[in-house]
Order: structure tokens, then C-alpha cells, then sequence
């Protein structure tokens, strides 16, 4: 326990850090140095405030301040407004896009609301870095700021109205509550001395996080006094982008000279296996970025090694995964002890999907569920209309991608990232999953389309309250589980391809790091060469992993291309060429059936047709449609294929572990000449008395 006076605690990963501050504030009251109504101690989130405050009430300590920096300053405004201004506190708007599109259509913009959000966030960035409308543009320039829709001086006359608005409403956003705070502690020296008065200890957790303008508050409440302690992470500055800078914690023992600094090193969560790759990732980045972070010390017994695989393309990759999981589940690891952990929430589609194939449950953290996302349920809508009047003339992806449009889709992806970005992330995916249906089912149009979405849009509507957590890095921070797979580590996605510049970079790096560093036990990193099955493999592993060859093998070197999971036996239905005519297969429906479209089929008409029945059956049971059980693709390469046994079959693309265990023994029985109406009979008669 180090006495009073200025400590920084630079804490590792799973080092426990709330933990090494709830006890040192406790043993300071425990032992009479401090008064528990004299330390204040700030968070950043209203969640970590109070498991702050829980925790102290479990070392027996009650009655000390753990607030988030805007509700301690909220409550100093109230408290100080009467006296410093006169009158009572304006009120604080809990959003502030209303104030944002009217000072746009002051202004004779229009944005829609996806855009207003992302130019409410360049307002709330401006604000914590303690800019006006007329030094903003000059500093966004410096940071490549990308506002949507706007160059940087139309974003600062944005800005401008934006805050006169809300001078005429009499009201004020977030920022202004610490800005005005800090106005007040500064112009009034008798007030100041009161709020310095009452607060004699500082306590910031996460400090890495902390932005230029709560910094400013921070220094205000300090005055000239040195008793604060600040924990962080560098290597887990992950909100750069917001304003946050680990600037102020790297440079702590500059600004308190004779500071203490303390490391916490000792991981507690993590296997050794899982913490030295981890330390590899960090020791590899640029040595601004090595500044202040920790090597971690593991404190846990072994565990398997990480495991990278690559895979074709996302859908397999996604197929992979669930089949994994499925297969963990079953053998009784726990749901909720496991998470899929992914770059952009647009890549939760293709995981939700996998999962709700494999019959898994899960959650999506820290965002909707994909179909529940409006755009996506605008676009779904939109589909529908269309699909009454389908003409047949394009291509689905196509017809897909000029419907969609309706609902803000663009062939372009929008400049920057923010709200934006991710509504034309999940379009995207939609699009991408119209390509998919198309080339597993020729035949489709958008009535399928729209039948398949609705189908999945149902079944993973379904509430899990057990189940496996899919959360993007940043929604991961802070959390961890037994087994956690980190998906789409291919460059493009880590570092994802709007991330320019070295800074960017860094940052990408870190929020690899927080992912890495939530797996107690387990840990599965993935990525997969294209987006769509059949699309020419043109990702590489991410750049990060090459550091880390020696843990993950040779393919985690980028010259290293996809080349299908290492686990999976090769597929058949994945040759190159004809097997007839020698030509080259270019789309996945002939790859999967290994045959052009110009030769004829080479399967037993007979058996192909008794397959169709069958699979006709199945799908009406199961009230699906047929292409759900197999695709046509699937189904021709079965019969052309005619494996004996399971084996045989399971090598076969689209016969994943789940249909080879739902109807392998009947596939295979028609492929014996069993009759396939005696077989749904059989079907029916078992599950009625399973019912
Ligand atoms: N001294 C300790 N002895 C044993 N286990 C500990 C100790 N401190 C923390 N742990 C355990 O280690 C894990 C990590 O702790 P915690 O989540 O507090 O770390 P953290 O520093 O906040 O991590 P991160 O910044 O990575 O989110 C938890 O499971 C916690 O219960």
C-alpha cells in the first residue's frame, strides 16, 4: 500500500485493477488516514461506478463518492449554479441530434438520421478536446477528421449552430456540464476552494481513457493538492477515436514529479499460453505504443495453445465456428463461458446465422440482434415489396443491391466510420447474403431472398438467456469467458481498412490485444480468405499475427492465404476444374458440383430424382425451404458423388457435422436404393413418438 501523494498504477491486462483500488481506498479508511465522504473516485461508466461502489460495500466501506466524471460534475453544477450564475441549473438534453438537425436545416443541410448521429459524435469529439467552432477545423485537418457529408469548414459552421441552438433553448449537452463545471471552478476561487475542500483523495479508474476536457475537470478538483491515484492500461486505449488519449497516463510521473509508479504484471485470467501470445502482440508494436504498457506475468495453470485456422471464405469460416462451439456445448462446456469476438458489428450476421444453424443460443452484446437493426428491417421491408414484382432480369445480388438502395445502401462504402459505416455494413451483409443464396441456389429470386430472411430473421429473434456472446472488440472491454474466438483476423478487418496512419494502426493493434486478453482458458482466432463463397481469395491473415508465428504456426505469416480450416479434410466438391470437360470452375455452385454448366450431369437421373422427393419431404416438414435442407448444388454432388458411407459423404461441401448427424443415414440409404416415402414415414413415425 503506497502512502498518499501522487501513484499511478499501470496495470496489465486481468491484473485485477479495480480490484488493487477498492482495496487501497479501503485500507486508507480501514486505517483512519482517510475520511470515506473525503475520496472521490471516477469511472467512466455509470456500470463501473457501481460495481466501484458493491465492491467497497464488501470491504466494509461506506460512504465514498464513486461517480462517473459527468454525474460528480452534474452534481457540482446544481449545488454551485444559484450561487455562481443565478437562478437554477439549465437542463441537460440527453441527446443531442434534435439540436443537431435543426442547426443543420438552419443551415439548409439534410442529413438522415444515421448522419446526424455521426455528426453529433464529431461535435461531442470536438468538445472533449476543448475546441470551439473556430479552432476545430484547423485540428481536425491535423487528425484526418472525416465528418460525413461535410468538409471540416462546413462541419464547424455545423458546430457553430448547433451551439446556438441550444443557447436559445436554455438548454446544455454533456460536454457543457463538465465544460461549465470547470468555467465555474475556474473564475471562482471561493468555490473552488469549497470543492477542493470537501475532497481530499482521487481515485480514476481506466484513466487511460480519460480525455483533455474531464483532465482539465480532474486538475481543477486537484488544485495544488497530490493525493490522486490513477489506474490504466495503455495497451487497452481502444476510444481514441472519442478523444480519449493515454497521453495523460504515459505522462503522469512527468506532470507529479517524485510520483510513484507501480506495475501490476501478474495476470490472473489468462493461461500462460494465452498471455505470452498477448505479450507478443504488445512488444510488437511501435514504441510509442510499448510506452507504459506491462509485460504480464501468468498466474494460471496451462491451457491448450491458441489456434489460428483460415478458412475459404466468411460463411465457412462462420460454419467452423458454430460447428466448434455446438461441438463444446455438447460436451457440456457452458454457453455463456463462451464468445465470438469480431472487428464490426456487421460481422455478427454470418456468426448468428452459423449459430442458429447449429442450433446454439446466443447473445449479442452491446448492439441489436442483426435482423433488429432498423436498416436491416427497412431493407427487409423494401425486399418484400419488391419480390411481388421480381421480373427475373437481373442477377439477384444485383436486383438486391438496387432495392436496398431505397433503405441508404450505396455501391461506395461512406468516407469515415462511425454510425454511417455500420448501417452500410449491415446492408452490405444483406447483399452479400442474396450473393450466397444465388450461388448455392441458381434458381432463387427475391421471394426466396425474402423467405430466407424472414426465416432467419425468426429463429434468431428467439430470446436466449443462456447462450454464447458475440460482442465486438470495443463491447468486449473489461469482460472475459473460458473460451473466446476472435474472428476475421484477416487485414481489411485487423486493422480494419479505415484505419490510416500510424496512430490508427496502434489502435487496431490494442483493441487485438483486449480481445486476446478476454479468453480465460481457451482462445481460437480465424479469418478466411474472401467474403462470399466461390470469390477469389484476396485477404491475408492480419499483419499483426506474424509476430506471433511461433505460437500459431506459419500461418499466421501473411504471405500465408487461406487454404481451408487446418482441421477439415480436403472437399471434394471444391475442385478446381470439370471433372468432365477440364475446364476451369468459376462459380461456387460449379465448384461444389465440380462439373461446368455446359456438360451433363453424370449422377443416376433416378437417384437424383429420388433425392429431390425426399429432400422435398424433409423441407415440408420442417416447413423450410427445400435449399435449407440441401442445395440443389449440394444435392447433385451428393448423387454424383454417390459416397457409401459416412465418410464419404461428409467430404462433400454443404454436408457440414449437423446435416451428416440430421440425414446422413437417409441420404445414404437413398444412395442404397431405399424408396424415400418409406423413409419420411420412418421420419415422421420417430418424431411422433419422440413428441
Ligand atoms: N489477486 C488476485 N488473485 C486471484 N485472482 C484475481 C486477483 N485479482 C483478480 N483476479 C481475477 O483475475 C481476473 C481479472 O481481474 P479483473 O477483471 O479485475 O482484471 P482487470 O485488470 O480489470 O482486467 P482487464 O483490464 O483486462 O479487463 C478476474 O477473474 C479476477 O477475479
Amino acid at each position: 500500500m503506497a502512502p498518499p501523494g501522487p501513484l499511478c498504477i499501470l496495470a496489465g491486462a486481468g491484473t485485477g485493477k479495480t480490484r488493487a483500488i477498492t482495496h487501497r481506498i479501503a485500507y486508507a479508511v480501514h486505517s483512519g488516514a482517510q475520511q470515506p465522504q473525503r475520496v472521490l473516485a471516477l469511472t467512466f461508466t455509470a456500470r463501473a461506478a457501481g460495481e466501484m461502489r458493491t465492491r467497497l460495500r464488501g470491504l466494509g466501506v461506506q460512504g465514498v463518492q464513486a461517480r462517473t466524471f459527468h454525474a460528480a460534475a452534474l452534481r457540482q453544477l446544481h449545488f454551485f449554479w444559484p450561487q455562481a450564475i443565478g437562478g437554477a441549473a439549465p437542463e441537460v438534453m440527453s441527446h443531442k441530434a434534435a439540436a443537431v438537425a435543426e442547426a443543420a436545416s438552419r443551415l439548409r443541410m439534410q442529413f438522415d438520421r444515421t448522419t446526424v448521429r455521426d455528426l453529433a459524435a464529431e461535435i461531442e469529439w470536438a468538445k472533449v478536446n476543448l475546441l470551439t467552432p473556430q479552432s476545430y477545423a484547423a485540428r481536425a485537418r491535423e487528425q484526418r477528421r472525416e465528418p460525413p457529408g461535410l468538409d471540416l469548414t462546413a462541419m464547424a459552421r455545423l458546430f457553430e449552430a448547433y451551439e446556438d441552438v441550444k443557447q436559445r433553448r436554455g438548454v446544455i449537452d454533456f460536454e457543457d456540464v463538465l465544460l461549465l463545471t470547470v468555467g465555474i471552478l475556474d473564475e471562482r476561487e471561493d468555490i473552488a476552494r469549497t470543492v477542493r475542500g470537501q475532497y481530499r483523495q482521487f481515485v480514476v479508474d481506466e484513466y487511460q481513457d480519460v480525455n483533455d476536457l474531464q483532465q482539465r475537470l480532474l486538475d481543477q478538483w486537484l488544485g495544488e493538492r497530490k493525493d490522486i491515484c490513477v489506474v490504466g492500461d495503455p495497451a487497452q486505449t481502444i476510444y481514441s477515436f472519442t478523444g480519449a488519449s493515454p497521453r495523460h497516463l504515459v505522462g503522469f510521473p512527468q506532470r507529479f514529479p517524485g510520483a510513484r509508479v507501480v506495475r501490476l504484471v501478474r495476470n490472473y485470467r489468462s493461461t500462460p499460453q494465452i498471455v505470452g501470445l498477448a505479450n507478443t502482440i504488445v512488444s510488437s508494436g511501435t514504441q510509442a505504443a510499448r510506452d507504459g504498457a506491462v509485460r504480464l506475468l501468468a498466474q494460471s495453470e496451462p491451457g491448450p495453445a491458441p489456434e489460428l485456422t483460415s478458412h475459404p471464405d466468411d460463411p465457412a469460416e462462420a460454419a467452423a465456428v458454430a460447428e466448434r462451439i455446438r461441438g463444446l456445448v455438447a460436451g457440456g462446456h457452458p454457453a455463456a463461458e463462451i464468445a465470438i469476438l469480431f472487428r464490426t458489428n456487421a460481422q455478427s450476421e454470418a456468426f448468428e446465422s452459423a449459430l442458429t444453424d447449429a442450433g446454439v443460443a446466443y447473445l449479442v452484446r452491446g448492439g441489436d440482434r442483426f435482423f433488429a437493426r432498423k436498416e436491416v428491417r427497412d431493407a427487409v421491408l423494401l425486399l418484400r415489396g419488391a419480390a411481388r414484382s421480381d421480373d427475373d432480369e437481373k442477377p439477384l445480388g444485383e436486383i438486391t443491391r438496387d432495392v436496398i438502395t431505397g433503405a441508404g445502401w450505396s455501391h461506395e462504402p461512406p468516407s469515415g466510420s462511425g454510425a454511417t459505416r455500420e448501417r452500410w455494413e449491415s446492408l452490405t451483409a444483406l447483399a452479400t447474403l442474396a450473393d450466397d443464396i444465388a450461388a448455392a441456389a441458381p434458381e432463387a429470386r427475391l421471394p426466396e431472398l425474402v423467405a430466407e430472411l424472414e426465416r432467419r430473421a425468426a429463429e434468431q429473434h428467439a430470446p436466449a438467456v443462456q447462450g454464447v456472446t458475440l460482442a465486438s472488440l470495443h463491447a468486449a472491454k473489461g469482460l472475459e469467458w473460458d473460451t473466446v474466438f476472435l474472428v476475421g483476423a484477416s487485414d481489411g478487418l485487423m486493422p480494419i481498412s479505415m484505419a490510416e496512419g500510424p496512430d490508427a494502426i496502434e489502435e487496431e493493434r490494442r483493441l487485438l490485444y483486449v480481445g486476446l486478453t478476454r479468453a480465460r482458458k481457451q482462445l481460437f482466432l480465424s479469418w478466411s480468405g474472401a467474403r462470399t463463397p466461390g470469390a477469389r481469395a484476396t485477404r491475408r491473415v492480419s499483419r499483426f499475427l506474424a509476430p506471433a508465428a511461433d505460437i500459431l504456426g506459419q500461418g499466421a505469416r501473411s504471405e500465408a492465404r487461406s487454404g481451408g480450416s487446418k482441421r477439415s479434410a480436403p472437399k471434394v466438391a471444391r475442385l478446381a476444374h470439370c471433372r468432365s470437360c477440364g475446364a476451369e470452375l468459376v462459380s461456387a455452385a460449379q465448384r461444389k458440383t465440380g462439373r461446368c454448366d455446359d456438360c451433363p450431369p453424370t449422377y443416376d437421373e433416378a437417384t437424383f430424382e429420388r433425392l429431390r422427393a425426399w429432400r422435398l419431404a424433409v423441407a415440408r416438414d420442417a416447413s423450410v425451404p427445400a435449399y435449407v435442407v440441401f442445395t440443389d448444388a449440394t444435392l447433385t454432388a451428393i448423387a454424383e458423388n454417390a459416397p457409401s458411407d459416412e465418410g464419404g459423404l461428409s467430404v462433400i461441401s454443404g454436408v457440414g457435422a449437423r446435416k451428416l448427424e440430421q440425414y446422413g443415414s437417409d441420404v445414404l440409404a437413398i444412395l442404397a436404393g431405399a424408396d424415400p416415402q418409406e423413409l419420411i414415414e420412418k421420419r415422421s413415425a420417430t418424431k411422433d413418438s419422440d413428441d
